[in-house]
């Protein structure tokens, strides 16, 4: 007889996009475009959150994956690929969206111990292999943790667009997503930080905030967040090198005895 284990001694992995922002940074030049928001652009002919939803589909481990949008907005909801949930909660911030998302994951039986890997619409870059990588960090992990990238540049402090400062970039990373946490904690934590009106612009801050140290993982700079105009160009260069090309159809060679035999029978029919 086979014995299942209730659902809550296995915690499951689930992802949580937050996808109900503007991307007011991205507009520049592309101001036709800015009608639709930055995360349904097209990059390389695909909706940007595509891209993303893609790599999470890839991860077998990945239970199921919910979108948060804004109110009203319908993009998806005509086009969600399987195994993905639509939730229309998205808030003012970030956090908001993300709490909205947690909140809708807790009533359609997630639980506590749940782990939840939310992750940026606009990091369509993020593989199927960077996504494996952060849960065999964190699956054993106390706190969670979450992709970064080290600093590679010298560091600058500014003011009024002068240097007054050259800050060490030792032990400083760059917080990437997806970034992993249980269900129950982070939404205690982000919950906290909301009502104590601390600017958090990750999970991790969140978790921070509460007096935790979540894990740093080192990801790949090619997981960036799509922000800037010059961003689009980079992301669709990095997709379309990735997508394996056509093979080429080439008319067969004749193999080398053959060509003799022609070249020969060319030479007899001039001769
Ligand atoms: N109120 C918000 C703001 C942002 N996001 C999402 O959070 C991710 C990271 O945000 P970012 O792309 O930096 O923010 P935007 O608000 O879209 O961009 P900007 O700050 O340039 O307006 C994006 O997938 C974005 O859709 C969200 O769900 N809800
Ligand atoms: C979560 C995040 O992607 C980590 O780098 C980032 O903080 C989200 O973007 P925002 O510009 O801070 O909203």
């Amino acid at each position: 007889m086979t014995l299942r284990a209730p659902k809550s001694l296995i915690p499951r992995f689930f992802a949580l996009i937050p996808c109900a922002g503007q991307g007011t940074r991205a507009v520049g030049d592309r101001a036709k475009d800015a009608a639709l928001p930055k995360q349904y652009q097209p990059i390389a002919g695909v909706p940007m959150v595509m891209h993303t939803l893609k790599a999470f589909a890839q991860v077998t481990r990945i239970a199921s994956c919910l979108v948060v949008v804004a109110p009203g907005d319908e993009f998806l909801a005509r086009q969600a690929p399987a195994g993905v949930e639509v939730a229309p909660c998205g808030g003012d911030s970030r956090a908001a969206s993300v709490l909205g998302g947690l909140e809708q994951l807790a009533a359609s039986g997630g639980e506590t111990d749940d782990w939840v890997l939310v992750h940026d619409a606009a990091r369509c870059l993020v593989t199927a292999a960077q996504i494996d990588q952060l849960i065999d960090a964190c699956h054993s992990d106390p706190v969670g943790g979450l992709l970064a990238q080290p600093v590679p540049d010298t560091l600058k402090q500014g003011r009024d667009g002068r240097v007054v400062a050259t800050v060490s970039r030792e032990e400083k990373w760059q917080a990437q997503t997806p970034q992993m946490f249980r269900l129950g904690a982070l939404t205690q934590a982000l919950k906290m930080a909301v009502t104590l009106g601390e600017a958090v612009t990750d999970e991790a801050s969140a978790m921070e905030a509460a007096g935790l140290a979540p894990k740093l993982v080192r990801g790949s700079a090619h997981n960036f967040k799509v922000t800037y105009p010059e961003d689009f160009v980079l992301a669709e260069a990095l997709i379309k090198s990735r997508t394996p090309a056509k093979p080429r159809v080439r008319k067969a060679a004749a193999p080398k005895a053959a060509q003799k035999v022609l070249s020969d029978d060319a030479s007899h029919e001039s001769n």
